[in-house]
This record gives C-alpha cells, structure tokens and sequence, in this order.
C-alpha cells in the first residue's frame, strides 16, 4: 500500500525543498501538500509535478492558525486516507521581526559570536498579536494549530501493527529563558518565535512519552539559517543577497548557515530515511552545511525535562478543551 506523508506550510521555502527530495527519495508516495494559500499550493504542486510528472500529490486546504481549518482539514485527511505513515509540522511565521543592530554588533566582539550566528539569542524580538480564536498568532500557528492537528488524527497515527512518525520544524532560537509554563503563548514578552519553538520541543516529548506505544513518534528538527519568506521578512532579499559572500564566510566557522532551502531540509529528510523508533526523543536533528557545501545532520541534545513537557502537555490539553467547547458555542 502507498506511504502517506503530509506536509503543512509546503507551497515555499524548506516545506517545499523538502518535497522535491521526498519525493526524489521514493517517487511511489502519495504527497500530501497542507497549505493555506491555495493558489501558492496549485503553483508548488506544478512545480512538484514538472520534476516529478507521475507522482501523486495532492492538496488540502489548512490555516494551522484556525482551530475550525484545522479540525475541518483533519476530517478530510481521515475520509481520503487509509493511512498516514508520516507528517511534517512545519507551518511556521515569525510576525514583524526587529532585528537590534545594537546589540548584533555588541556580540559580534564577545565570545558569544558563534553561538549568536546560530541562534540569534538577544538580537532577534518579534511583534505578536491575537487571532480571531482569541490565540497569540505565533502560538497558534507554531504550535496549537499543528497540536490539533495530531489529536485529530492520532486514530490514523496510532494504528495497530505499524509505526508513523512526526517531525516538527523546530529552530536553534528555542530558548528555555523565552518560555514559561505560566505564559505558554508568550501573551506578555517580546520573544514569541523562541518561545513557540521552545514549546515545540518541551512538546515533542511529551508526545513520544504518551504515544510511543502506541506506535506513533515524535522529532524535532532545526533548518538552521536558510534564505527563505521568513528571513526576507527580517532584511530585505536584496540585503541579503548583498551579504552573501558574507554569510558564506561565516559558515566555515558555524555550519549553521545552511542558506539554501534544499540544504536547510537535509535533517527532514534524514529522518524521513530512519526508523522513527532507533531516534533520540530529546534530541534536536540539525541540518548543518560545511564550508565546502556538504550536507549532513547532527543531533544534539535539547534544554528539555520531563515535569515542564508533561506540565505544557495537560496545559495543551485544557487548550484544547476549551476551543473545542468555544467552538460549538460559536455554532448554535
Ligand atoms: N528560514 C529559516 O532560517 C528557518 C526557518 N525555520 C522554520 O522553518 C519552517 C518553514 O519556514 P520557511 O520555509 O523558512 O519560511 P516560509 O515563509 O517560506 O514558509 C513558511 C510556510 O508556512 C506556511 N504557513 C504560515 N502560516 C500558516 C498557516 N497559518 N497555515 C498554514 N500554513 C502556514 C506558509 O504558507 P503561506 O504561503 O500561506 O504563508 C509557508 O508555506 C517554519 O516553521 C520556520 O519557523 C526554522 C529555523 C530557521
Ligand atoms: C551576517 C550578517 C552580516 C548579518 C545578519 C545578522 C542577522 C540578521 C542574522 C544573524 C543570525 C541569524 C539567525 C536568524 C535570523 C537572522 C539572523 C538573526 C534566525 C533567527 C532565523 C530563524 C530561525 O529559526 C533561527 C534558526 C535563525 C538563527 C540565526
């Protein structure tokens, strides 16, 4: 029977690279492109289908920043498959960035540089708002959306005699500090993308302490810096492509600059080659580019423990609770 893999946030950038190599890797798939936009969606799938002309690519229609989308595309995943063997969360926005130039160049003479370039700690705040579900828009899309998403599809990831796997696009600007339990959406700081990502990850374990036994997997991934909408949403394209060379420069010494969109879902699709079971559920898989271009991933352990993660898991749940109950409210 046909493998099943779903991708949301797949019409551009790594969403999209790594459909490319997916579907380079084993062309009998059936793709499964989740997107918003979906005008941007017909024009990935064109592009998908002008390489890869036989594959089978289909579309589905999901805001992951809409509770009602996300359960409504949920529904239509479970009547138009028989299985789902592995999902990409990685839908993901960082709204208004500031970038403190001050502060970039206070680091860039400390002993902090590498870990700056890497992680963007201290340099990088981001404007959040509210969305009409009443969520902080960066917890909603990064994190919520995608949550839903798992709990209305665990049937089909947790079936008998066979493991499925899901893998978050994380980032390497998770930061333990940009989150607390008692804020989880970030409602009163000035981070809210290293806190949803740091979510994200407290996340994932969870899930793997709750479902692994079920058969489904849950993994963490970081692209590391790639030229994509996001990073044009920091310094304009034209900016950046005047500091390339630059930025070729410094990966010889952090690697982290992967840059490209192909480059940046090597982690994607190295896990997408492993058996989900022999994986590390506290470590982040990072696509790393060397300075002399090879690709390869490196997993290193996340600033994660077990009592936050379960802590952040039952919060989740009352979430989720509540939006469901807010929703049928909402309909009569
Ligand atoms: N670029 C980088 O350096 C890094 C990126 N990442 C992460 O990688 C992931 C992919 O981002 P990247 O490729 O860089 O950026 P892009 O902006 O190119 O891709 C983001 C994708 O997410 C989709 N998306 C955003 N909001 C929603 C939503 N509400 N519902 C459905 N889809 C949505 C976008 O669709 P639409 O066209 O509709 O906007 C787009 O397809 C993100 O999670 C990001 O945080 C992590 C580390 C570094
Ligand atoms: C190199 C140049 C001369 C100046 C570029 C400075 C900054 C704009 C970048 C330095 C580190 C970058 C970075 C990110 C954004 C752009 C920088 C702050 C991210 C936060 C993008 C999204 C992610 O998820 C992270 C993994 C990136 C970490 C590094």
């Amino acid at each position: 029977m046909q493998k099943v893999v779903l991708v949301t946030g797949a019409n551009s950038g790594i969403g999209l690279a790594l459909c490319e190599r997916l579907l380079h890797e084993e062309a009998g798939l059936r793709l499964c492109l989740a997107c918003r936009n979906m005008r941007r969606a017909e024009a990935a799938r064109s592009t998908l289908l002008s390489s890869h002309p036989k594959a089978d690519i289909d579309l589905l229609h999901l805001d992951v920043g809409s509770v009602s989308s996300v359960l409504c595309a949920a529904q239509e995943v479970k009547s138009r498959y028989v299985r789902l063997d592995c999902m990409y969360l990685n839908a993901g926005i960082m709204p208004n960035p500031q970038f403190d130039v001050r502060a970039f160049f206070k680091g860039l003479f400390s002993s902090n540089v590498v870990k700056m370039f890497a992680t963007a700690e201290g340099i990088l705040t981001q404007q959040d708002s509210v969305n009409e579900d009443g969520l902080q828009e960066v917890f909603a899309t990064n994190v919520f959306g995608h949550f839903l998403l798992i709990r209305e599809l665990e049937p089909m990831l947790c079936q008998a005699g066979r493991t499925s796997h899901v893998v978050w696009t994380s980032s390497s600007n998770a930061r333990r500090s940009a989150f607390s339990s008692d804020d989880v959406q970030h409602r009163r700081g000035t981070e809210p993308y290293a806190s949803s990502k740091y979510a994200v990850d407290l996340l994932s374990l969870a899930l793997n302490r709750q479902n692994n036994s079920q058969g489904m997997y849950s993994s963490v991934i970081c692209p590391g810096l790639v030229m994509t909408n996001l990073t044009y949403g920091i310094l304009p394209s034209f900016f950046w492509t005047l500091i390339m060379p630059v930025m070729y420069l410094i990966r010889i010494f952090t690697n982290t600059f992967t840059l490209t969109p192909y480059n940046g879902a090597e982690a994607l699709h190295s896990l997408f080659l492993k058996k989900p079971e022999t994986l590390d559920p506290r470590a982040k898989y990072h696509s790393l580019t060397s300075g002399m271009g090879r690709n390869y991933t490196q997993s290193h352990q996340m600033d994660i423990d077990e009592d936050m993660s379960d802590a952040l898991y039952r919060t989740m749940l009352e979430m989720e609770k509540d939006a469901r109950e807010r929703l049928k409210a909402g309909e009569k």
